[in-house]
Formats: structure tokens, C-alpha cells, sequence
């Protein structure tokens, strides 16, 4: 199939008075990391629900060419009671798929984010970044052609933080989704992304775009490059003029 993953043209969203998207254009092609960056209350995670068919919008149009979304937020939502297996069980058992053939995929996602030796642990027995880990298994398990974050490492320290991004980058490698990708985080934008977008508040409205040159898998050591720092300045920068 051709054209793009996730397309937004001219979308605007009210809330009442209050003008939370200007109109915004914006796609995710099939394979490609976009991060969305910009100042509380930009409209960020309003993107996120127009995309996933949560909210709609006031006008302008949102088409998504794949049914196979996954969302993926800041608090990893796991059942404190269901075994990390069993949450990422959880889709697949949901979606009425052979019960053997989920299992051996939630299998197969709890070794792609390394926590196949913990399976049997409930969550609370889990640090930040292995919930956070669980939570992207289960959402891998239906093998989704988007994937919707909403600042999915915001709560965790930085050097869980950083490596989950190399863990992520490496499961985008290796799965080949599209992303649209809601962070705080300069560093983390420019480390992931193909494509990063800058929004302004009041109303919400993008207001600077990066093309991210480096190939895929990007080495953690890319971050301290003269490339990367100069780049992820121009970022921080046009954040700046954002806020
Ligand atoms: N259901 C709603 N009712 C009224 N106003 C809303 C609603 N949802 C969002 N807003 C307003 O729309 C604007 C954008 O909100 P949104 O949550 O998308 O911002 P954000 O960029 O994700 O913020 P943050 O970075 O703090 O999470 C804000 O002004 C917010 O108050």
C-alpha cells in the first residue's frame, strides 16, 4: 500500500472557546519515527487522541490507513494482578486469537524487550522501566503498524530513560511500525526520530520541522557527536521560541 501511515490535513480541535489545535498538517509514512515536541498544553496528547479515534475533530480531516494501532502511555496500565506474561497476554487474549498463537507471541515480546526471566512476576514486583518494557510487549504482541506514544518514558530516571530509547529504536529496526511519538524530551526526540515536530501553545500549531539525518540503528554514543549536539540545539531552540 502506498501514501501515508497516519495523515492529518488542516485539523483543528475546540474545546469550546479554548483553541487547542490551529490547523495542523502532518503524516506518519509507513516505517517512519515522528516526535511531536512543545510546551504543556500544545495539544500534544489531543493529536494522539484524534489519531487513535478517541476524540474527533472540529475540522480538517485525520486518516489512518491501518486498523492495527497501538497507544502507549506515560503509566503502563498493567493488571496489578495478572502476571507480566498474563498483561502481555492481555491484547491478544482480548482480540479472540488462538490461544497457542498468543502465547508464543507474547513470548516472543517478552524477549524482545528482555524480560522473558521476569514473566512470571506481577507487576509490582517490577521497576518503573520493566513496567514500562511490559506495557510495550503487550501493545507488540498484536504487531501494530502504529504505535501511538504519549510520552511513554517521561516518569522514569534518565539512564532507564536512555536505555529504553536504545531498546525502542532497536525494536523499530527490527518491526519496521510508524511512530508518532509525544515527548518533553529533546535528546530523546532527535535519538528516535526521522522527522521532529515542534508545536507552539495557545493555539496549538507546528511551528518548526528537523529531518534527523543519522542511519538506523543509531549507536547509544550518537548523543555525544558534534551532529547530534548541534543538532538537538536547533531543536531546543526552536522549543524555546515555542514556549
Ligand atoms: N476534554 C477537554 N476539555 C477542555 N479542554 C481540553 C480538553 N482536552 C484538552 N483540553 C485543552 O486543550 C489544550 C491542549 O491539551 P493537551 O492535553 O492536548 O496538551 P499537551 O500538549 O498534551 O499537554 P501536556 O504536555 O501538559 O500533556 C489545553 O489547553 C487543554 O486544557
Amino acid at each position: 500500500m502506498t501514501g501515508p501511515l497516519l495523515s492529518f490535513s488542516e485539523v483543528t480541535r475546540r474545546f469550546g472557546t479554548v483553541r487547542a489545535l490551529d490547523p495542523v498538517t502532518l503524516t506518519v509514512g509507513r516505517g517512519e519515527f515522528v516526535s511531536v515536541i512543545g510546551p504543556s498544553g500544545c495539544g500534544k496528547s489531543t493529536l494522539l487522541r484524534l489519531a487513535s479515534g478517541l476524540d474527533e475533530a472540529s475540522s480538517g480531516v485525520v486518516e489512518t490507513a491501518t486498523d492495527e494501532v497501538a497507544y502507549v502511555f506515560q503509566d503502563a496500565t498493567l493488571m496489578p494482578w495478572r502476571t507480566v506474561r498474563r498483561n502481555v497476554e492481555l491484547l491478544g487474549e482480548l482480540s479472540g486469537a488462538d490461544r497457542e498463537d498468543v502465547r508464543v507471541r507474547a513470548q516472543a515480546a517478552l524477549e524482545s524487550v528482555g524480560l522473558a526471566d521476569v514473566a512470571g512476576r506481577l507487576p509490582r514486583q517490577l521497576s518503573g522501566g520493566m513496567r514500562m518494557r511490559a506495557s510495550l510487549a503487550r501493545a507488540l504482541v498484536m504487531s501494530p503498524a502504529l504505535f501511538l506514544f504519549d510520552e511513554p518514558f517521561g516518569a522514569l530516571d534518565e539512564i532507564t530513560r536512555t536505555r529504553l530509547n536504545v531498546q525502542l529504536m532497536d525494536l523499530f529496526v527490527a518491526r519496521g511500525f510508524g511512530a508518532l511519538f509525544v515527548t518533553h524530551s529533546v535528546e530523546e526526540s532527535v535519538f528516535l526520530s526521522n522527522r521532529v515536530v515542534v508545536m507552539s501553545a495557545g493555539p496549538g500549531r507546528i511551528t518548526a520541522e528537523f529531518t534527523v539525518p543519522f542511519a538506523f540503528p543509531r549507536p547509544a554514543e550518537l548523543r555525544y557527536t558534534a551532529e547530534f549536539t548541534g543538532l538537538a540545539g536547533k531543536v531546543a531552540r526552536a522549543l524555546e521560541d515555542a514556549s
